[in-house]
């Protein structure tokens, strides 16, 4: 069974002091950081690319793992930049191209876990066709912070678990605080990514903690 984990999203950082902000999660025991990207076509938005990322591993060395989540169209093109610039692992949206193997491909190609993603209305069949390092169940629609968590969510991380295996990582991504995050681990969640419930506090490092506490039940 992976080790599990509490990935604070920078989406709800303050970009102003990205670096300081992102050192109080670890401080507390962050070990992987969740980017979001987002290119104003897969999700209205528009985030940041690989410039960011290539600060942040610059800022936080070697040892932590950023986990890039790619909410881009044809995310084939852009992974070897990801890659380049320091991402740990990068994830994919199955929405986002035709090529969804060929783009796992070219992930691992860049030396990083090659991670898939489904949007709450995506049938999970193509985790049926494709080897995954790691597997995402979004359980709010991309694209912002904030959202309320998907209450039918516990059952579709159910059946992505039966369908990956005991050893894949599975990462729940949106909505996830000190309240929803029990029903994801009791689901068969491992990472669980937080953005507005960590950063979106005064003290991102304390409100990590509790997150940890929680999914420990
Ligand atoms: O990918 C996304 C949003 O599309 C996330 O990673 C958000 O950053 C989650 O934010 P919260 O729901 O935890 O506030
Ligand atoms: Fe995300």
């Amino acid at each position: 069974m992976p080790a599990r984990h509490v990935a604070p999203s920078i989406l709800s950082a303050d970009f102003a002091r990205l670096g300081a902000h992102v050192d109080e999660v670890i401080a507390a025991g962050a070990h992987i950081i969740h980017v979001d990207v987002m290119d104003g076509h897969f999700v209205p938005p528009i985030t940041i690319g690989p410039i960011i990322v290539s600060a942040l591993r610059e800022h936080v060395g070697p040892d932590i793992d950023l986990d890039v989540h790619l909410m881009i169209e044809r995310p084939e093109k852009h992974v070897a930049d990801f890659a380049s610039a320091g991402a740990t692992g990068i994830t994919i949206h199955a929405e986002a191209t035709p090529h969804v193997l060929y783009a796992l491909d070219a992930v691992r190609e860049g030396g990083c876990r090659a991670g898939l993603a489904v949007c709450p209305a995506t049938p999970l069949t193509v985790f049926e066709e494709v080897a995954v390092d790691q597997a995402l169940c979004m359980t709010v629609n991309p694209g912002w912070g904030g959202q309320p968590f998907i209450p039918t969510s516990p059952d579709k991380i159910r059946r992505l678990r039966a369908l990956v295996g005991p050893d894949v990582p599975l990462m729940v991504d949106g909505g996830v605080s000190v309240k929803t995050a029990a029903a994801c681990v009791e689901a068969g969640a491992d990472w669980l990514v937080a953005g507005s419930a960590v950063f979106g506090t005064d003290d991102p490092g304390e409100a990590f903690r509790a997150i940890v506490a929680a999914a420990a039940g």
